[in-house]
């Protein structure tokens, strides 16, 4: 008998996991494949490592060998680390057969607390032909990395325009087609607007509004736009077009939480509908990113270590690696006043950063969103060189409801991309 039986090894059931046997729960965790999950094996890492290493003239099974150098020392570490806390990893697929009891390798394990952070799995639309060969999703892509004259993308969120970046770098002809009128539709306007015109600045093709009716043997990927039909051949087309719940199987006999669309439903405290039953991260849906799936898996060790959490409700900052890369916190201006805030923004547009034109000079932004009369910071979004380190300020400034005056106390170093920051409060503020 277990205190806690952890379900799924990625970001959020490792960290659950791992806080829990630090705080003194006797836990055990299943993971069948590698622990990492999708974010370590299939996900952020080797991603973001290809994005790094891809450039012209790539050589790729040196680059191949880089990304699995980083990803197999980060899950040595990783691994070590669960083992050292005592928690003890068990490599088989679970079934939760009861409230308190799970089905696993053709034994039955108990425990008082079961934790269900199962991820997700590609989604595929109901495209015909996606069963030809060639086709292939994130998973795919990333599992035989090697050089693409041509790539054909379906979905322009965040995994198309991130692997849409490393082939491009390393010199194929990349076309994204995304079905909303713009490229990352969950994000802010402006910041999938800005990325669609640097994409095309670097020789990326982007049908924003286009409507994929087939895939054909080759593979040729059939799509309408603007009224005009295409057929569009590649070496490869990537299916991204969003993400489900993995939690097909996961129950055994009548017990069966409260599902929406799949994902597990749970309360504020991350209970499901059985109340010894809890779930995390991307199974319950809301952002998929590991950063919030790490957060709630702390946060249900800690409740079960009787503490106070500490993080798992903070606005979740969302990132995109690409160049320049993009970044937000909280609420966007059109957020606001559809919620009836009153707000005001600021925006700092970098063409006058020193940091900015000494590495280059994209094109690129700071906004600023604040509520106008607390003058409390309500959201940030950025398209800029390290938008993505940048917004642990601003997440920071969000998360405490820090005011445009406690923003601007700080003196920012200079040359930095972070006095931007100072400019777009304020623009939001002005003096006159
Ligand atoms: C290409 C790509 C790039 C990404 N890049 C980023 C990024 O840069 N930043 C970011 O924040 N997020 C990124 N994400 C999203 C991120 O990977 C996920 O949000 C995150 O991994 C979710 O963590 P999780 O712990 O909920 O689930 P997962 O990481 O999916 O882990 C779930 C684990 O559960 C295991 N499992 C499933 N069913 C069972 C079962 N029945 N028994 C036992 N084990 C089971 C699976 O094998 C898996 O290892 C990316 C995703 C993809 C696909
Ligand atoms: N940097 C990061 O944090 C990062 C990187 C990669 C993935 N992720 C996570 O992984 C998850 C999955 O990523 P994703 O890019 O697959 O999903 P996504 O939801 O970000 O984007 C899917 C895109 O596909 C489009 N689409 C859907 N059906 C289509 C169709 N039939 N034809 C053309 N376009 C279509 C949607 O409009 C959307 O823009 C995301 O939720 C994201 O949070 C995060």
């Amino acid at each position: 008998m277990y205190e806690l039986i952890v379900i799924g090894g990625g970001p959020g059931g490792c960290a659950a996991a791992l806080r829990a046997a630090q705080g003194g729960l006797s836990v055990a965790l299943f993971e069948p494949r590698q622990v990492g999950g999708t974010c370590l094996n299939r996900g952020c890492v080797p991603t973001k490592a290809l994005l790094h290493g891809a450039g012209p003239g790539c050589d790729w099974p040196a680059l191949a060998a880089e990304v699995e150098r980083v990803v197999s020392t980060l899950r040595a570490g990783q691994e070590k680390q669960l083992r050292a806390a005592g928690v003890e990893l068990i490599p088989y697929r679970a079934v939760v057969t009861g409230p308190h009891t799970v089905e696993a390798g053709g034994a039955a394990y108990e425990a008082a607390h079961i934790l269900v952070a199962a991820g997700s799995e590609p989604a595929l639309p109901p495209i015909p032909g996606l069963d030809t060969p060639g086709v292939v999703t994130s998973d795919g892509l990333l599992s035989d990395l090697r050089p693409l004259d041509r790539l054909a993308i379906i979905g322009g969120g965040v995994i198309g325009v991130e692997l849409a970046c490393v082939w491009a770098a390393a010199g194929a002809r990349v076309t994204i087609l995304e079905a909303a009128p713009r490229l990352l539709p969950t994000l802010e306007r402006e910041l999938g607007q800005s990325l669609a015109a640097q994409l095309r600045q670097d020789g990326v093709e982007v049908f924003t509004g286009a409507g994929v009716t087939g895939v054909a043997p080759g593979p040729a990927v059939a799509f309408t736009h603007r009224g005009e039909a295409y057929r569009l051949e590649a070496d490869a087309v990537l299916v991204a077009t969003g993400r489900r719940p993995a939690t097909g199987g996961l129950f055994a006999g009548d017990l069966l939480p409260e599902l929406e669309r799949g994902f597990l439903r749970v309360d504020g405290q991350f209970r499901t509908s059985i109340p010894s039953l809890y779930a995390i991260g991307d199974a319950i849906g809301g952002a998929m990113l590991a950063h919030k799936a790490e957060a709630e898996g702390r946060f249900v060790a800690d409740l079960l270590l009787g503490r106070t959490p500490l993080r798992g409700v903070a606005p979740i900052p969302a990132c995109v690696y690409t160049s320049p890369e993009l970044a937000q916190v909280g609420l966007t201006a059109d957020e606001a006043r559809a919620r009836g805030i009153p707000c005001a923004a600021g925006k700092c547009v970098l063409g006058g950063n020193a940091r900015t034109l000494i590495e280059g000079g994209k094109r690129g932004f700071v906004k600023l969103v604040f509520h106008r009369e607390s003058r409390a910071l309500l959201g940030a979004q950025l398209c800029c060189y390290r938008a993505t380190d940048l917004i642990s300020e601003l997440a920071l400034a969000v998360t405490l409801e820090l005011t445009a005056e406690q923003l601007l106390r700080p003196v920012r170093p200079h040359p930095t991309f972070g006095e931007a920051i100072s400019e777009a409060v304020e623009a939001a503020f002005p003096l006159s």
